[in-house]
Protein backbone atom coordinates (compact mmCIF):
# COMPACT_ATOMS: atom_id res chain seq x y z
CA UNK A 1 0.00 0.00 0.00
CA UNK A 2 1.01 3.49 -0.40
CA UNK A 3 0.98 6.03 1.76
CA UNK A 4 0.90 9.31 0.07
CA UNK A 5 2.08 12.14 2.23
CA UNK A 6 3.96 10.99 5.17
CA UNK A 7 7.52 12.03 5.74
CA UNK A 8 10.00 9.77 3.69
CA UNK A 9 12.66 8.42 4.94
CA UNK A 10 14.85 8.84 2.18
CA UNK A 11 16.64 11.90 0.67
CA UNK A 12 13.90 11.83 -2.40
CA UNK A 13 12.40 15.40 -2.74
CA UNK A 14 9.17 15.91 -1.30
CA UNK A 15 6.36 14.86 -3.05
CA UNK A 16 7.61 11.83 -4.30
CA UNK A 17 5.39 9.10 -4.70
CA UNK A 18 6.07 6.77 -1.09
CA UNK A 19 5.31 3.80 -0.99
CA UNK A 20 5.59 1.20 2.00
CA UNK A 21 6.90 -2.13 1.98
CA UNK A 22 4.41 -5.16 2.97
CA UNK A 23 7.28 -5.90 5.36
CA UNK A 24 7.27 -3.98 8.26
CA UNK A 25 11.11 -3.94 8.74
CA UNK A 26 11.34 -1.75 5.41
CA UNK A 27 10.67 1.48 6.44
CA UNK A 28 8.99 3.97 4.07
CA UNK A 29 10.36 5.67 1.35
CA UNK A 30 10.36 6.46 -1.90
CA UNK A 31 9.39 3.85 -4.79
CA UNK A 32 12.56 5.09 -6.44
CA UNK A 33 14.56 4.04 -3.48
CA UNK A 34 12.97 1.10 -3.26
CA UNK A 35 13.48 -0.15 -7.13
CA UNK A 36 17.17 1.39 -6.44
CA UNK A 37 17.88 -0.93 -3.51
CA UNK A 38 19.97 -3.73 -4.28
CA UNK A 39 17.92 -5.51 -1.29
CA UNK A 40 14.87 -4.87 -2.33
CA UNK A 41 12.77 -6.33 -4.57
CA UNK A 42 9.36 -5.60 -5.77
CA UNK A 43 7.67 -8.15 -6.67
CA UNK A 44 3.64 -8.87 -7.27
CA UNK A 45 1.62 -11.50 -5.43
CA UNK A 46 -0.16 -13.94 -7.25
CA UNK A 47 -3.03 -15.81 -5.71
CA UNK A 48 -2.25 -19.01 -3.84
CA UNK A 49 -4.65 -21.69 -3.75
CA UNK A 50 -5.50 -20.46 -0.44
CA UNK A 51 -6.11 -16.90 -1.66
CA UNK A 52 -8.70 -18.29 -3.50
CA UNK A 53 -10.56 -20.03 -1.60
CA UNK A 54 -13.61 -17.91 -0.15
CA UNK A 55 -13.25 -16.49 3.77
CA UNK A 56 -9.41 -16.83 3.26
CA UNK A 57 -7.77 -13.99 4.86
CA UNK A 58 -4.54 -12.42 3.23
CA UNK A 59 -1.54 -9.99 5.16
CA UNK A 60 -1.20 -8.89 1.99
CA UNK A 61 -4.02 -7.62 -0.48
CA UNK A 62 -3.66 -9.51 -4.16
CA UNK A 63 -1.99 -7.74 -6.83
CA UNK A 64 -0.05 -5.27 -4.60
CA UNK A 65 3.01 -4.88 -5.05
CA UNK A 66 5.29 -5.41 -2.36
CA UNK A 67 8.63 -5.64 -1.66
CA UNK A 68 10.74 -8.94 -0.59
CA UNK A 69 13.87 -7.85 2.05
CA UNK A 70 17.44 -10.18 0.81
CA UNK A 71 19.89 -9.24 3.33
CA UNK A 72 23.47 -9.45 1.25
CA UNK A 73 26.46 -9.47 2.69
CA UNK A 74 26.82 -6.55 3.87
CA UNK A 75 23.49 -5.67 3.07
CA UNK A 76 23.36 -2.14 1.78
CA UNK A 77 20.16 -1.56 3.74
CA UNK A 78 20.84 -0.18 7.20
CA UNK A 79 17.22 -1.72 8.73
CA UNK A 80 18.51 -4.99 7.19
CA UNK A 81 22.12 -5.06 8.22
CA UNK A 82 22.88 -7.80 10.53
CA UNK A 83 25.20 -7.09 13.21
CA UNK A 84 27.36 -9.92 12.59
CA UNK A 85 30.32 -8.24 9.65
CA UNK A 86 30.05 -11.42 7.70
CA UNK A 87 26.57 -12.19 8.12
CA UNK A 88 25.28 -13.95 4.87
CA UNK A 89 22.21 -14.78 5.60
CA UNK A 90 18.72 -15.00 5.39
CA UNK A 91 15.89 -14.12 4.70
CA UNK A 92 12.57 -15.08 3.73
CA UNK A 93 9.93 -15.06 1.28
CA UNK A 94 6.96 -16.86 0.08
CA UNK A 95 8.22 -17.09 -3.48
CA UNK A 96 12.22 -17.39 -2.49
CA UNK A 97 14.29 -16.25 -5.64
CA UNK A 98 14.77 -18.87 -8.46
CA UNK A 99 17.63 -21.37 -7.59
CA UNK A 100 17.66 -21.04 -3.76
CA UNK A 101 16.46 -23.79 -2.08
CA UNK A 102 14.39 -23.18 0.66
CA UNK A 103 14.28 -25.44 4.06
CA UNK A 104 12.47 -26.38 5.03
CA UNK A 105 10.09 -26.43 2.01
CA UNK A 106 6.89 -23.90 2.42
CA UNK A 107 3.51 -25.06 2.27
CA UNK A 108 2.02 -24.58 -1.15
CA UNK A 109 -1.50 -23.98 0.53
CA UNK A 110 -0.60 -21.38 2.89
CA UNK A 111 -1.73 -17.66 1.98
CA UNK A 112 0.72 -15.25 0.63
CA UNK A 113 2.34 -13.02 3.37
CA UNK A 114 2.01 -15.51 6.37
CA UNK A 115 5.45 -17.55 6.01
CA UNK A 116 6.21 -21.06 7.19
CA UNK A 117 7.98 -21.10 10.64
CA UNK A 118 11.77 -22.04 10.67
CA UNK A 119 12.16 -23.49 14.12
CA UNK A 120 15.11 -25.23 14.36
CA UNK A 121 17.17 -22.83 11.66
CA UNK A 122 19.84 -21.11 13.72
CA UNK A 123 20.68 -18.53 11.19
CA UNK A 124 18.48 -15.90 11.70
CA UNK A 125 18.75 -12.10 11.96
CA UNK A 126 18.89 -10.61 15.85
CA UNK A 127 17.93 -7.55 14.33
CA UNK A 128 15.17 -8.54 12.92
CA UNK A 129 12.12 -9.80 14.52
CA UNK A 130 9.55 -9.88 11.73
CA UNK A 131 11.89 -12.18 10.08
CA UNK A 132 12.94 -14.19 12.90
CA UNK A 133 9.89 -16.34 12.10
CA UNK A 134 10.49 -16.34 8.12
CA UNK A 135 12.33 -19.62 6.36
CA UNK A 136 15.86 -19.05 6.12
CA UNK A 137 17.74 -18.82 2.63
CA UNK A 138 20.86 -20.07 3.28
CA UNK A 139 22.42 -17.97 0.72
CA UNK A 140 26.41 -19.15 1.50
CA UNK A 141 27.41 -22.23 3.49
CA UNK A 142 28.81 -21.67 6.91
CA UNK A 143 32.45 -20.83 6.93
CA UNK A 144 34.73 -23.68 8.67
CA UNK A 145 35.81 -22.31 11.69
CA UNK A 146 39.60 -23.07 12.05
CA UNK A 147 40.55 -24.96 14.71
CA UNK A 148 43.88 -26.10 16.11
CA UNK A 149 44.70 -29.75 15.63
CA UNK A 150 46.38 -31.83 18.24
CA UNK A 151 50.29 -31.70 17.37
CA UNK A 152 51.58 -34.85 15.88
CA UNK A 153 53.24 -37.33 18.43
CA UNK A 154 57.15 -37.04 17.69
CA UNK A 155 58.22 -40.59 17.57
CA UNK A 156 60.88 -41.25 20.26
CA UNK A 157 64.49 -42.21 19.05
CA UNK A 158 64.51 -46.10 20.19
CA UNK A 159 68.33 -47.02 20.57
CA UNK A 160 70.03 -49.92 18.38
CA UNK A 161 70.50 -52.57 21.09
CA UNK A 162 73.57 -53.39 22.44
CA UNK A 163 75.35 -56.61 21.43
CA UNK A 164 75.19 -59.72 23.67
CA UNK A 165 77.93 -61.33 25.52
CA UNK A 166 76.64 -64.18 24.59
CA UNK A 167 75.60 -65.91 21.56
CA UNK A 168 72.43 -66.79 20.52
CA UNK A 169 71.12 -70.75 21.39
CA UNK A 170 70.53 -72.01 18.28
CA UNK A 171 67.29 -73.53 17.94
CA UNK A 172 67.07 -77.49 17.45
CA UNK A 173 65.01 -77.59 13.93
CA UNK A 174 61.07 -78.85 14.68
CA UNK A 175 61.06 -82.32 14.72
CA UNK A 176 58.50 -83.76 12.53
CA UNK A 177 56.93 -87.49 11.77
CA UNK A 178 54.38 -88.09 8.95
CA UNK A 179 51.15 -87.39 9.03
CA UNK A 180 48.85 -89.43 11.23
CA UNK A 181 51.36 -91.43 12.54
CA UNK A 182 52.72 -91.44 16.46
CA UNK A 183 55.66 -89.85 17.13
CA UNK A 184 58.65 -91.89 17.48
CA UNK A 185 58.80 -92.25 20.95
CA UNK A 186 55.42 -93.82 21.02
CA UNK A 187 55.64 -95.62 18.21
CA UNK A 188 58.68 -96.91 20.01
CA UNK A 189 56.94 -97.38 23.41
CA UNK A 190 54.14 -99.53 21.38
CA UNK A 191 56.13 -101.39 19.92
CA UNK A 192 57.88 -102.48 23.16
CA UNK A 193 55.18 -102.89 25.05
CA UNK A 194 52.93 -105.07 22.06
CA UNK A 195 56.32 -107.96 22.30
CA UNK A 196 55.54 -107.79 26.21
CA UNK A 197 52.16 -109.48 26.14
CA UNK A 198 49.62 -111.13 24.58
CA UNK A 199 46.33 -110.62 26.50
CA UNK A 200 45.22 -108.01 28.75
CA UNK A 201 42.89 -108.59 32.04
CA UNK A 202 41.77 -105.61 34.01
CA UNK A 203 40.79 -106.86 37.74
CA UNK A 204 39.38 -105.13 40.88
CA UNK A 205 39.99 -105.19 43.82
CA UNK A 206 36.80 -104.48 46.59
CA UNK A 207 36.32 -104.73 50.29
CA UNK A 208 36.03 -103.23 53.33
CA UNK A 209 39.08 -100.83 55.08
CA UNK A 210 41.36 -102.55 56.57
CA UNK A 211 40.82 -106.60 54.84
CA UNK A 212 44.17 -106.72 53.01
CA UNK A 213 43.42 -105.73 49.24
CA UNK A 214 46.33 -103.58 49.06
CA UNK A 215 48.80 -106.32 51.08
CA UNK A 216 47.44 -109.16 48.76
CA UNK A 217 48.13 -107.06 45.51
CA UNK A 218 52.14 -105.96 46.69
CA UNK A 219 52.12 -109.48 47.80
CA UNK A 220 51.29 -110.95 44.03
CA UNK A 221 53.27 -107.96 42.09
CA UNK A 222 56.13 -107.67 44.06
CA UNK A 223 56.00 -110.57 46.80
CA UNK A 224 56.43 -107.95 49.79
CA UNK A 225 53.88 -107.70 52.51
CA UNK A 226 53.45 -104.36 54.74
CA UNK A 227 52.20 -105.03 58.16
CA UNK A 228 51.66 -100.80 58.58
CA UNK A 229 48.01 -99.83 57.25
CA UNK A 230 48.20 -97.06 55.36
CA UNK A 231 44.57 -96.63 53.65
CA UNK A 232 44.63 -96.36 50.01
CA UNK A 233 42.91 -93.36 48.51
CA UNK A 234 40.96 -93.15 45.58
CA UNK A 235 42.28 -95.95 43.18
CA UNK A 236 46.18 -97.44 42.52
CA UNK A 237 46.98 -100.19 40.39
CA UNK A 238 49.75 -102.91 39.77
CA UNK A 239 50.08 -104.95 36.83
CA UNK A 240 51.89 -108.23 36.53
CA UNK A 241 52.61 -110.07 33.42
CA UNK A 242 52.68 -114.31 33.81
CA UNK A 243 52.78 -116.88 31.08
CA UNK A 244 49.60 -119.72 30.50
CA UNK A 245 50.34 -121.90 28.03
CA UNK A 246 52.53 -120.17 26.11
CA UNK A 247 50.28 -116.99 26.30
CA UNK A 248 52.01 -113.53 28.15
CA UNK A 249 48.69 -112.66 29.49
CA UNK A 250 48.83 -109.15 31.31
CA UNK A 251 47.18 -108.41 34.82
CA UNK A 252 46.44 -105.20 35.32
CA UNK A 253 45.10 -104.83 38.93
CA UNK A 254 43.28 -101.92 40.19
CA UNK A 255 43.01 -101.39 44.20
CA UNK A 256 40.47 -99.20 45.45
CA UNK A 257 40.00 -97.73 48.62
CA UNK A 258 37.73 -99.37 50.81
CA UNK A 259 36.76 -96.23 52.79
CA UNK A 260 32.81 -95.02 52.17
CA UNK A 261 33.95 -91.48 51.47
CA UNK A 262 35.79 -92.73 47.78
CA UNK A 263 32.98 -95.07 46.70
CA UNK A 264 32.17 -92.53 44.54
CA UNK A 265 35.37 -92.54 42.48
CA UNK A 266 35.66 -96.29 43.11
CA UNK A 267 32.65 -97.19 41.45
CA UNK A 268 33.55 -95.46 38.10
CA UNK A 269 36.38 -98.49 37.85
CA UNK A 270 33.15 -101.24 38.04
CA UNK A 271 32.45 -100.71 34.23
CA UNK A 272 35.91 -101.48 32.64
CA UNK A 273 36.97 -104.49 34.70
CA UNK A 274 37.17 -108.06 33.73
CA UNK A 275 37.25 -109.86 36.80
CA UNK A 276 36.22 -108.81 40.73
CA UNK A 277 37.67 -109.63 43.56
CA UNK A 278 35.54 -109.45 46.51
CA UNK A 279 37.85 -109.78 49.81
CA UNK A 280 36.42 -109.89 53.07
CA UNK A 281 38.55 -110.61 56.76
CA UNK A 282 37.91 -114.04 58.12
CA UNK A 283 38.69 -112.47 61.96
CA UNK A 284 35.80 -109.78 60.85
CA UNK A 285 32.35 -110.84 60.50
CA UNK A 286 31.58 -107.09 60.18
CA UNK A 287 33.88 -107.20 56.91
CA UNK A 288 32.30 -110.45 55.79
CA UNK A 289 28.70 -109.36 56.32
CA UNK A 290 29.74 -106.58 54.30
CA UNK A 291 30.28 -108.36 51.06
CA UNK A 292 26.69 -108.47 50.57
CA UNK A 293 26.61 -105.03 49.64
CA UNK A 294 30.05 -105.31 47.67
CA UNK A 295 28.41 -107.91 45.60
CA UNK A 296 25.26 -106.02 45.23
CA UNK A 297 27.49 -102.90 44.21
CA UNK A 298 29.27 -104.88 41.53
CA UNK A 299 25.92 -106.26 39.97
CA UNK A 300 24.67 -102.99 39.82
CA UNK A 301 27.51 -100.78 37.82
CA UNK A 302 29.94 -103.69 36.67
CA UNK A 303 29.36 -105.22 33.20
CA UNK A 304 27.07 -108.28 32.84
CA UNK A 305 29.03 -111.51 33.04
CA UNK A 306 31.85 -110.48 34.74
CA UNK A 307 33.74 -113.00 37.01
CA UNK A 308 33.89 -112.74 40.60
CA UNK A 309 36.12 -114.50 42.81
CA UNK A 310 35.62 -114.36 47.21
CA UNK A 311 38.76 -114.25 48.53
CA UNK A 312 38.87 -114.89 52.37
CA UNK A 313 41.94 -112.80 53.75
CA UNK A 314 44.47 -113.20 56.92
CA UNK A 315 44.30 -116.98 57.15
CA UNK A 316 47.13 -116.74 59.37
CA UNK A 317 44.69 -115.13 62.22
CA UNK A 318 42.21 -117.72 62.26
CA UNK A 319 42.48 -118.21 65.78
CA UNK A 320 40.81 -114.66 66.22
CA UNK A 321 37.94 -115.87 64.66
CA UNK A 322 34.76 -117.14 66.26
CA UNK A 323 35.90 -120.24 68.73
CA UNK A 324 35.75 -123.42 67.44
CA UNK A 325 35.13 -121.78 63.84
CA UNK A 326 37.66 -121.80 60.89
CA UNK A 327 36.82 -119.26 59.46
CA UNK A 328 33.52 -117.15 58.14
CA UNK A 329 34.04 -119.21 54.81
CA UNK A 330 33.44 -122.11 56.30
CA UNK A 331 30.48 -121.30 58.71
CA UNK A 332 28.34 -119.30 56.57
CA UNK A 333 27.22 -119.55 52.85
CA UNK A 334 28.71 -117.99 50.13
CA UNK A 335 27.13 -114.77 49.57
CA UNK A 336 25.31 -114.15 46.05
CA UNK A 337 28.57 -112.98 44.47
CA UNK A 338 30.04 -116.50 44.49
N1 LIG B 1 47.97 -110.73 59.92
C1 LIG B 1 47.76 -110.32 58.71
N2 LIG B 1 47.65 -109.01 58.50
C2 LIG B 1 47.39 -108.63 57.24
C3 LIG B 1 47.27 -109.49 56.17
N3 LIG B 1 47.04 -108.78 55.07
C4 LIG B 1 47.02 -107.47 55.45
N4 LIG B 1 47.24 -107.40 56.75
C5 LIG B 1 47.27 -106.16 57.52
O1 LIG B 1 46.02 -105.58 57.43
C6 LIG B 1 46.18 -104.14 57.45
C7 LIG B 1 45.45 -103.52 56.30
O2 LIG B 1 46.00 -103.96 55.12
P1 LIG B 1 45.75 -103.16 53.72
O3 LIG B 1 46.22 -104.01 52.62
O4 LIG B 1 46.33 -101.83 53.81
O5 LIG B 1 44.20 -103.06 53.77
P2 LIG B 1 43.28 -102.49 52.60
O6 LIG B 1 42.14 -103.39 52.41
O7 LIG B 1 44.06 -102.16 51.40
O8 LIG B 1 42.77 -101.15 53.25
P3 LIG B 1 42.25 -99.88 52.51
O9 LIG B 1 43.35 -99.42 51.61
O10 LIG B 1 41.97 -98.88 53.58
O11 LIG B 1 41.03 -100.24 51.76
C8 LIG B 1 47.65 -103.91 57.38
O12 LIG B 1 48.15 -103.53 58.64
C9 LIG B 1 48.24 -105.17 56.96
O13 LIG B 1 49.51 -105.39 57.52
C10 LIG B 1 47.39 -110.88 56.44
O14 LIG B 1 47.27 -111.76 55.61
N5 LIG B 1 47.61 -111.26 57.73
Amino acid sequence: PVSRGSKPACACPPGAPLTRCCTPVVPPQCRGCISRCPAVHLRSIRPSAASRRPGTSHAVPIGVPHCIPVCPSPCPHPSLTSPAPNSRLLIVSPTPPPGIPTTPPEDPDAPPGVLPRSPGCPLLCPLHPPLQNRVCLRLAPPRRVPHCLPPTPTPIPIPPASPSRYPAHPRAPPRCHPAGSPPPARRRRQAAMAKQYDVLFRLLLLGDSGVGKTCLLCRFTDSEFHPAHISTIGVDFKMKTIEVDGIKVRIQIWDTAGQERYQTITKQYYRRAQGIFLVYDISSERSYQHIVKWASDVDEYAPDGVQKILIGNKADEEHKSLPGSTGWTSMRPVPAAT
